[in-house]
C-alpha cells in the first residue's frame, strides 16, 4: 500500500486541490484510492453532523465508498486553528485518536491512501503535540504543495527541512500556480534547484480537476 500525506507551505495553499488531482490521477490509473482528512476546522452543521468541504471533495474523488466520519473523524465548526477550536469546547485532539482513524482507513485495503493535513507541516494539536507526529508515526511519504507567491522560497525550504528533520521522506513537490506571480518561471527553477525531490506537477489556475489530474506525474512502486 502506498501512503501519501499532503502538506503545504501554508493554509489555503492548495492541499485539497492537489489531493483531489492526485487521487483522480490514481483512480484514472485503475487504483483503489482511500482518503483521510483527520482534522478539519470550518464546517457546516447538516442534520446534526459537522460537514467539512475538504472531506466532501476528497470523498467524491476517492473510490472506496468511505463515510464522511471515517474520512474526517475530528471536525470543528469554526475556521480557526483546530486546537483552539478544541480548547473552546474543552476537548483534546490526540495523535493516538488520529492514528486509530488512520488504521480504519488502511483496513479498507486500498492500493493508495492519500491524507490531507491541515494548515502547514507543524500544525499544533494542543498540549505540545503536532499533526506532523501523526505523519511520522504513520510513516507516510510526504508531498509538499508550494503555493507559488512571493515568500514561497523561504516557506518551501523551511517546510522541507522540517519534514526531513522529522525523518520522513519527501517524495515530491507540486508547484501550485493559482495566482499571478512576477518571475514565476525563475521561482520554479530556483525551487527545482533547492528541493532535491521530484516536481510531481505544475498546476496553473484551472477549475477543472480532471485537467489538473492529467498533469500529475505519479508512478507507484
Ligand atoms: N490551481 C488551482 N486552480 C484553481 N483553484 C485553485 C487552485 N489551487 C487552489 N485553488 C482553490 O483555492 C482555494 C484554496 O485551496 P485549497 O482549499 O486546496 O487549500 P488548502 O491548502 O487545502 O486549505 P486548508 O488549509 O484550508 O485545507 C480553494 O477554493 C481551491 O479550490
Ligand atoms: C481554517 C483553515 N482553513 C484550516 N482548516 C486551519 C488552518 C490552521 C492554521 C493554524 C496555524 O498554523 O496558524
Ligand atoms: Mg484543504
Amino acid at each position: 500500500m502506498n501512503e501519501f500525506f499532503i502538506t503545504a507551505t501554508d493554509t489555503d495553499a492548495g492541499k485539497t486541490y492537489v489531493a483531489r488531482a492526485l487521487v483522480t490521477a490514481l483512480v484514472n490509473q485503475g487504483k483503489h484510492v482511500a482518503v483521510y482528512k483527520p482534522v478539519s476546522a470550518g464546517c457546516e452543521l447538516i442534520n446534526g453532523e459537522l460537514v467539512n468541504e475538504d472531506a466532501c471533495l476528497l470523498q467524491a474523488s476517492g473510490n472506496c465508498r468511505q463515510s464522511l466520519t471515517q474520512i474526517n473523524p475530528i471536525a470543528f465548526a469554526e475556521p480557526i486553528a483546530p486546537h483552539i477550536a478544541a480548547e473552546k469546547l474543552q476537548q483534546h485532539i490526540s495523535v493516538s485518536q488520529i492514528m486509530a482513524g488512520y488504521e480504519q482507513v488502511k483496513a479498507l485495503g486500498a492500493d493508495v491512501v492519500v491524507t490531507e493535513g491541515a494548515g502547514g507541516w507543524r500544525l499544533p494539536l494542543g498540549q505540545g503535540a503536532y499533526l506532523s507526529e501523526f505523519a511520522k508515526q504513520a510513516g507516510v511519504g510526504v508531498i509538499l504543495v508550494v503555493n507559488m507567491k512571493l515568500g514561497c522560497l523561504n516557506h518551501a525550504m523551511l517546510t522541507y527541512e522540517a519534514i526531513i528533520a522529522d525523518g520522513l521522506p519527501c517524495v515530491g513537490w507540486v508547484a501550485n500556480c493559482q495566482q499571478q506571480m512576477p518571475y514565476l518561471e525563475e521561482n520554479i527553477a530556483e525551487l527545482r534547484r533547492l528541493l532535491p525531490m521530484a516536481l510531481m506537477a505544475r498546476l496553473d489556475y484551472c477549475a477543472d480537476i480532471n485537467k489538473a489530474a492529467a498533469l500529475f506525474d505519479v508512478q507507484l512502486n
